[in-house]
C-alpha cells in the first residue's frame, strides 16, 4: 500500500475483546500506517443480547478501556467508540460509517475484518477502501463474541486476554470467627483450583507487630481493610477464572468491636460496597487452635462471636452458605459451591474435572 495509508477495525466487541480481534488488530496494524479501532455501541440492543446470552453487560467505556490498553504502546493505533443504532436495517450501518468517518477525520484506504460478507456493504460505505480480510475461517483463534454471549466467559478463558481476565474472575471469600480453618481452606482451594488467593490482612498485620493481644488501636482496622482490598486487586488481577479470599470489611468490622468495642462507619461503606460472587461462612465446630495471634478459644464465647458475626452478616444482607463438620467435609462442600459457580459437573468424590 501506499504511504500513509489509514486504515479502520471495527465491531461490538461484546462482552470483550478475545483473542481473534487482538490477532486481527495486530495483523492490521503491520498493514497500515495510521490504524482506527472502532467500538461500536447502542445501549439496548446489547443489553438485550445479553440479557439473552448468559453474561452481564459490559458498557461500551469498559470496552473502549480494554481497546485502550491493548493499543496503548502502539502509537499509530487509535481507539474510539461510535454510536450505532442496531435495528437490523442497513441504514444502520450508513449512520455508523458516518460516525466513524467523522470519526477518523480522514479518508480510508482499508478496512479490515474477517467477513467475507462485509464486502458489498463496506463496498457502498467506503467506496475508495480496500476491505481486507483477516483469517475469515477463524482458524488462529476459532472463537466468536456470540460463543463468549452464549456459553459464558469462563469456559473460553485462554481466548480472553491476559487485561480482560481479570474482570471476570469470580470471587469467592471465606468468612468465620478464629480458628474455624479458613487460611487453611482458602490456601488448599486456591492450590487446587491452580488460582491466586488473598490472605488474612489483620493475621498479617498482627504477626508484622509481634502479637495483637492488648496493642490493637482502633486505627489499624481501616488499614487492614484497604490493605486487603488492594491485595484483592492485586492477586485478581493474576487469578484463574476463581480467586479465593480470606475474610473480608464485615469480618474487620467485627474484630474492631471485639477488640477496641467500637464498630467504626468507614468499614461500614467498604462492606456496603465490596462484591463477592459466593460467600462460604464456615462454623467454628473444628477444634480450636492457639496460633499465638487468637483470644476467644472458650466454646460459649466461641459460640456467641459466632452468633454476632452471623447477625453482623445479615445485616448487610449477605447470603452466605455455611460450612460445617470435620476439615475433609468441609473441603468437599466449598468444592461442591465452587463448581457450581465456575460451571463445572460435580462429580462423584467432588473429583476436579
Ligand atoms: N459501520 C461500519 O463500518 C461497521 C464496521 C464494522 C462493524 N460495525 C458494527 O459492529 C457490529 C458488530 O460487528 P461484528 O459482528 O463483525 O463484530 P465483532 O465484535 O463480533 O467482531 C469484530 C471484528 O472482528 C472480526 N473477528 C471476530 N472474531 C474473530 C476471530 N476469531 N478471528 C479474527 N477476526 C475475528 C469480525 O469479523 C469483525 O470484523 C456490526 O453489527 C456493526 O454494527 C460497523
Amino acid at each position: 500500500m501506499k504511504p500513509g495509508t489509514v486504515g479502520m477495525y471495527g465491531g461490538k466487541f461484546l462482552p470483550c475483546p478475545h483473542m481473534g480481534h487482538v490477532y486481527a488488530m495486530i495483523r492490521a496494524s503491520t498493514m497500515v500506517d495510521e490504524l482506527h479501532v472502532i467500538v461500536t455501541y447502542d445501549e439496548a440492543y446489547e443489553q438485550k443480547l445479553c440479557e439473552d446470552g448468559c453474561i452481564p453487560y459490559i458498557p461500551v467505556r469498559v470496552r473502549l478501556r480494554w481497546w485502550t490498553q491493548l493499543t496503548k504502546d502502539m502509537p499509530h493505533v487509535h481507539v474510539h467508540a461510535v454510536h450505532q443504532p442496531e435495528t437490523g436495517e442497513m441504514a444502520d450501518w450508513h449512520i455508523g460509517a458516518q460516525g466513524i468517518l467523522a470519526a477518523i477525520g480522514k479518508p480510508l484506504d482499508a478496512v479490515f475484518s474477517s467477513e467475507t460478507a462485509y464486502t458489498p456493504i463496506f463496498g457502498e460505505l467506503y467506496p475508495d477502501a480496500q476491505h481486507i480480510l483477516i483469517d475469515p475461517k477463524r482458524e488462529v483463534y476459532p472463537i466468536s463474541g456470540s460463543m463468549l454471549r452464549k456459553e459464558g466467559v469462563l469456559k473460553h478463558w485462554n481466548m480472553l486476554p491476559a487485561i480482560v481476565q481479570p474482570h471476570f474472575v469470580k470471587k469467592v471469600v471465606v468468612v468465620g470467627t478464629e480458628s474455624c480453618g479458613k487460611s487453611t481452606l482458602v490456601r488448599n482451594l486456591a492450590n487446587l483450583y491452580n488460582t491466586t488467593y488473598v490472605e488474612e490482612w489483620g493475621r498479617t498485620y498482627y504477626e508484622r507487630l509481634g502479637n495483637c493481644e492488648d496493642i490493637t488501636l482502633p486505627e489499624d482496622y481501616p488499614e487492614i481493610a484497604f490493605e486487603h482490598k488492594y491485595h484483592e486487586k492485586v492477586q485478581g488481577a493474576k487469578a484463574n477464572k476463581v480467586l479465593f479470599i480470606d475474610t473480608e470489611a464485615i469480618v474487620t468490622q467485627y474484630f474492631s468491636k471485639l477488640y477496641v468495642g467500637k464498630r467504626q462507619p468507614i468499614l461500614d461503606e467498604i462492606a456496603r460496597l465490596q462484591q463477592y460472587d459466593f460467600w462460604l461462612f464456615l462454623e467454628p465446630d473444628v477444634e480450636w487452635v492457639d496460633d499465638g495471634t487468637r483470644s476467644f478459644g472458650e466454646e460459649q464465647v466461641r459460640q456467641e462471636n459466632n452468633r454476632l458475626l452471623k447477625e453482623l452478616l445479615e445485616e448487610f444482607g449477605v447470603r452466605y452458605h455455611s460450612i460445617s463438620g470435620n476439615y475433609q467435609e468441609r473441603l468437599e462442600q466449598a468444592m461442591v459451591h465452587v463448581n457450581e459457580l465456575l460451571g463445572r459437573p460435580v462429580v462423584k468424590n467432588h473429583e476436579m474435572k
